[in-house]
């Protein structure tokens, strides 16, 4: 027998996924098996599962039979979502990047010093996206060590997989309490990844976080290039989002030939970073960015035609939902909007989506050898939907093909479909405790 673990639980049913060949692959009736560590251990047909049943070890009158209408799917991965910022998200929309950021966003974040407002935002804003089916994500905390930390064990508590950043920022003059000096800045990174990494917590992990150029001296950047390479961690930052920030970054930069540059100077580019927005990246920024294997977590034809590796993100809380579902769609409109600008632009369909929300956001974050899709040896990250859910938003008339199953979840579905969240192979979704303090 070809197994160190257990079977711990054996699934037969429709499996919809991506691989970096094919946007979407669905496995009809098959048989997926999960063993005791987590990790997918098998997948064959359903047709087998005496055969399997004795090759694997399990009892066949124990596998787990999906209904009609129902599917498994990769777990959704949000590459980019500010969880300090949960507590006004579907608010604070009206101003641009800088005036909003000095007057919504560092008030706000500058409350994270106290612990108790802290874990209630962060216990609110995990569970909310466990429910919506983020089995992943990349969080932006606070310049607050003690509170990101908190974060990290909120998420660990709840089974979601984690990267969790102490934002980084020795420079704001707008609110002066929401600022570190240079030294704080360096000591308390040092501080927050050996603390977060001898928790040993297995499913989150630091990343180093500078909020973004304009909120860092170059000193801080230079070091925080150097601590994420002697501990091998993964970056993440935020990069041309907003015509004003460029003219900022020339003013601060004025060294730098390029937005790209300035991180690319202090070795902040590689290819554990992950970079949001992009919007104003030109040609050149985007082969740097292949270059050295940066990611970005927005949605663009262009990124793609760069094999840039790139997935979606919610970046609550300027944007407005914590689904990843609410990102897809927007991702599908956006792409339909420039086709109408220019009709040579190639539009997004949602099985490309489906693969940005899932394959794509396992690359962004280099954990794509451990999640992503149904591959054996991977992690089963997995969200059980049932598209025609009791008291779901969606109505089916009569039988459908999983690929417009998979289509109707997409774009009409909510966390009402999604019955089940695994992590790891542990189910996350039913948990002990669902209501949202
Ligand atoms: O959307 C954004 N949210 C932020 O918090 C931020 N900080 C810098 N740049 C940013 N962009
Ligand atoms: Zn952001």
């Amino acid at each position: 027998m070809h197994r160190n673990f257990k079977m711990a639980q054996v699934f037969r049913g429709t499996f919809i996924h991506s691989t970096p060949q094919t946007a979407l692959q669905v496995l009809e009736d098959a048989l997926l098996g999960v063993d005791s560590a987590g990790k997918i251990a098998f997948i064959g047909k359903g047709e087998n599962v005496l055969e399997l049943s004795q090759k694997f070890g399990f009892n066949p009158s124990e596998v787990i039979k999906l209904a009609q209408h129902e599917f498994f799917m990769p777990g959704l991965i949000d590459t980019h979502i500010h969880a300090s910022q949960y507590s006004y998200a579907g608010t604070a929309l009206d101003m641009p990047l800088l005036k909003w950021l000095n007057t919504y966003t560092f008030p706000v974040e500058s409350h994270f010093k106290d612990l108790e407002f802290a874990r209630k935002v962060y216990t609110q804003v995990v569970k909310r996206t466990l429910r919506n089916g983020t089995t992943t994500a990349c969080y932006f905390a606070t310049i607050h060590t003690d509170a990101s930390l908190l974060l990290g064990q909120i998420a660990n508590d709840f089974g979601q997989r984690a990267l969790v950043g102490k934002v980084c920022m020795d420079r704001n003059d707008s609110v002066e309490h929401y600022r570190e000096t240079l030294q704080e800045s360096v000591d308390e990174t040092h501080r927050f990844i050996k603390e977060l990494l001898n928790k040993k917590y297995p499913l989150v992990k630091p990343v180093v976080t500078p909020r973004f150029a304009p909120s860092c001296t170059e000193a801080l950047l230079k070091q925080l290039g150097t601590i994420a390479k002697n501990n091998n961690l993964h970056i993440q930052s935020h990069i041309s989002e907003n015509i004003d920030e460029l003219e900022l970054v020339k003013n601060l930069f004025p060294d730098s030939e390029t937005y790209t540059d300035v991180y690319h100077k202090f070795n902040l580019l590689t290819d554990k970073t992950i970079m949001a927005h992009g919007c104003h990246l030109s040609d050149k920024e985007l082969t740097v960015f292949r270059e050295t294997g940066t990611s970005l977590s927005h949605y663009a034809r262009n990124v793609l035609n760069h094999k840039v590796k790139l997935g979606l993100g919610t970046d609550v809380a300027g944007g407005y939902s914590s689904s990843i579902l609410d990102a897809v769609r927007r991702a599908l409109d956006a792409s339909k909007v420039l086709t109408i600008q220019n009709p040579e632009y190639q539009t997004l369909t949602f099985e490309e989506v489906f693969r940005l929300a899932t394959l794509g956001g396992s690359q962004v974050l280099s954990l794509d050898d451990k999640i992503g899709n149904f591959e054996v040896g991977k992690d089963f990250d997995a969200l059980r939907v049932n598209v025609a859910a009791r008291g779901g938003p969606i109505d089916l008339v009569q039988c459908e093909a999983p690929k417009i199953l998979l289509e109707k979840f997409l774009n009409l579905g909510d966390d009402r479909n999604i019955v089940e969240v695994f992590v790891a192979g542990r189910k996350v979704v039913p948990c002990a405790d669902q209501t949202v303090e």
